[in-house]
């Protein structure tokens, strides 16, 4: 199944939000239906948010207001607007070249992902591995295969995989909707855990590897991801346990010196204050929720692209 795709002219893309209670299809023939779906998380991850954006331009039919706001529907994950200007470097050449471009994006994107699942199985040492993870970074999250969770199901798949520990991912639980309904359908054993047992399970010495994605990964090394990967990189750290960050090269911001440059999407209180719709807290409690930290460099072991392992 592909997360994303270009299908009889429309973008077909399968609604998150819905997960794991119902898999259903989006047919999607406008920008705006295109940007709501970003915003609301139908589609989502930095990957699919790439291919999201390229397609969009397909959609777009060269109008300028359209581009800026598909390229700014979600401010952290850099290859939003990669993808978008992946596919609008050809607008000058007619629509065939536009579509052909964004169709290079998505093909990429495949090929990409199993360049790095190869290549991060290859760099872990040891037989029955015992991996941490947290948000979603599998097929869900890019077209038909992942990053993190890449690496994850070709370990499954050599044998080599002794259990996930999938981080619930408050507050839109995409480890425990999304990584336990991949993982499953993979058969690759997993437990969820709470995000705050992560640290601890760590520092107990229950986890050989973690393996995180990225939104965007600045020219040094320092990398955003889903809030709560900073928190594992302590622990991991003061375990003495590779942290590892895997993804694309279009993951990287050179334009980006450092993470202090990263715009963090913040997604407003309505998302701490509930649970799936269900109000949690007191009424009129404020909140914060920042969607995404920043894991400093010189905590992260190696980072894992399609094309190289980079030690930052
Ligand atoms: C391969 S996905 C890499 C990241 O995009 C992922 O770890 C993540 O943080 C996703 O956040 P989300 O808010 O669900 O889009």
């Amino acid at each position: 199944m592909r997360t994303i795709d270009w299908v009889d002219g429309a973008v077909e893309l399968v609604d998150q939000t819905l997960l794991p209670d119902k898999c259903v299809m989006l047919r999607i023939s406008t920008v705006a239906e295109l940007v709501a779906a970003i915003k609301r998380l139908a589609v989502r991850g930095a990957p699919a948010l790439g291919v999201a954006g390229a397609l969009g331009v397909v959609l777009a039919d060269g109008d300028p207001v359209l581009l800026a706001e598909l390229r700014a529907a979600r401010p952290t994950a850099v290859n939003l607007a990669w993808g978008v200007d992946q596919a609008a470097a050809h607008l000058d050449e007619g629509s065939e070249a536009v579509l052909a471009a964004a169709l290079r994006v998505r093909d990429d994107d495949l090929a990409a992902c199993v360049a790095m699942g190869e290549r991060g199985a290859d760099l872990l040492e040891g037989d029955r591995l015992r991996v941490m993870t947290v948000c979603n970074t599998g097929g869900l999250a890019a077209v038909e295969r992942g990053t993190a969770l890449g690496v994850v199901q070709t370990l499954h798949e050599r044998g080599r995989l002794a259990e996930v520990l999938a981080l619930e991912t408050r507050p839109l639980l995409q480890g425990a909707r999304l990584t336990t309904w991949e993982l499953a359908r993979m058969g690759a054993p997993h437990r969820l855990i709470a995000d705050s047992a992560g640290p601890y399970l760590l520092a107990r010495g229950e986890v050989d590897a973690v393996l995180i994605g990225a939104d965007r990964i600045a020219a040094n090394g320092d990398t955003a991801n889903k809030i709560g990967s900073y928190a594992l990189a302590l622990g991991a750290e003061r375990a003495g346990v590779p942290f590892i960050v895997v993804a694309p090269e279009s993951t990287i911001d050179a334009n980006t010196p450092t993470g202090d440059q990263i715009e963090i999407e913040d997604r407003g209180a309505d998302e701490i204050v509930s649970v799936r719709g269900v109000r949690v807290a007191p009424e009129g409690t404020r909140a914060l929720n920042p969607a995404f930290d920043v894991t400093p460099h010189d905590l992260i072991s190696a980072i894992v692209t399609d094309r190289r392992v980079i030690r930052p």
